[in-house]
């Protein structure tokens, strides 16, 4: 059964495209199929795995979305590209932007993603959907076409507006469309440990939120390294194997298997209740 996580936060720089990387690629080298889908206009995941105009790609995720809003037929795996370190990527680029626009006046357009990510989720154990920094109809396609939401917090600013805005649209998608998103926790990105202000930033958003939501207890740490990998094509485990964010990646990527296990174990046993 797969599982699909959107990695979702309005504010931008906040490390979701390279959380998505990180996790995806951690993911995958535990032996697990992964699909990472790029839904942000900017392409930058697509260009952080390698591909460094994908503008000019001629299939990304806006040619299938485009093709499921005008029922016209596609191929399952059309526009997959694979990556050398175990993963497959559906690219995105700016022609998400124009998506945007017409979803306004397509029918069922919440659901156009899922649509889309439903035809393709059985041959992967894991969907990792990149959003865009916005909370606009990319976005609710995400939370929509989502079974969790992992939101990366950049450990430098105090979120707390954006975050209450952010929980109250996934509540909404949860009450409207999509019953069963839950939240598997906030990731505290870039936190640099010589400073005292990611620690607050980490209390007050377990003293705010930690009745809500987990806070993940793995942390990524700011690096140098970190920065310079979008520019490579590969993850943090293939640039700086040794450094701090390759291991902080690591745990997190241990954390999310076992949120993902008991999630399994418990729609197991509900469904031997029935
Ligand atoms: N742990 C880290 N240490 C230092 N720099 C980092 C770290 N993680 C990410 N960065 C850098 O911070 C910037 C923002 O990260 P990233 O692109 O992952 O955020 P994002 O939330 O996807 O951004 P956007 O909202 O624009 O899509 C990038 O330049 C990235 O290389």
């Amino acid at each position: 059964m797969s599982r699909v996580i959107a990695l979702a936060n309005q504010k931008g720089g906040t490390g979701k495209t390279t959380t998505a990387v990180n996790l995806g690629i951690g993911l995958a080298k535990q032996g697990n199929k992964v699909l990472l889908v790029d839904a942000d206009a900017q392409g930058n995941l697509t260009d952080s795995l390698g591909y460094q105009e994908p503008d000019n790609l001629p299939i990304s995720l806006a040619t299938v979305l485009t093709k499921i809003m005008m029922e016209e037929p596609y191929e399952p795996d059309e526009g997959i590209l694979h990556h050398a370190e175990g993963v497959d990527l559906m690219p995105g680029n700016i022609e998400l932007s124009a998506i945007e626009v017409s979803l306004v006046n397509t029918m069922s357009r919440e659901t156009i993603l899922r649509t889309y990510i439903n035809t393709v989720k059985d041959k992967y154990d894991y969907v990792l959907i990149d959003c865009m920094p916005s909370l606009g109809m990319m976005t609710i396609n995400a939370l929509a076409a989502a079974d969790s939401v992992i939101i990366p917090v950049q450990a430098h600013y105090l979120p707390a507006k954006g975050m209450t805005q952010l929980l109250q649209t996934i509540a909404r998608v949860r009450r409207q469309i999509n019953p069963r998103l839950t939240i598997d926790g906030v990731l505290l990105t870039m936190v640099d440990n010589r400073t005292n202000f990611a620690k607050d930033i980490s209390f007050v958003l377990r003293r705010d939120y930690g009745d809500k939501v987990r806070v993940f207890q793995t942390e990524i740490p700011l690096s140098i390294r970190a920065a310079e990998t979008s520019a490579q094509g590969k993850s943090i485990y293939a640039f700086d194997p040794h450094g701090i964010a390759a291991k902080a990646y690591q745990a997190f990527t241990k954390e999310v298997l076992e949120i993902g296990e008991k999630q399994r174990k418990r729609q197991h046993q509900t469904h031997l209740s029935r």
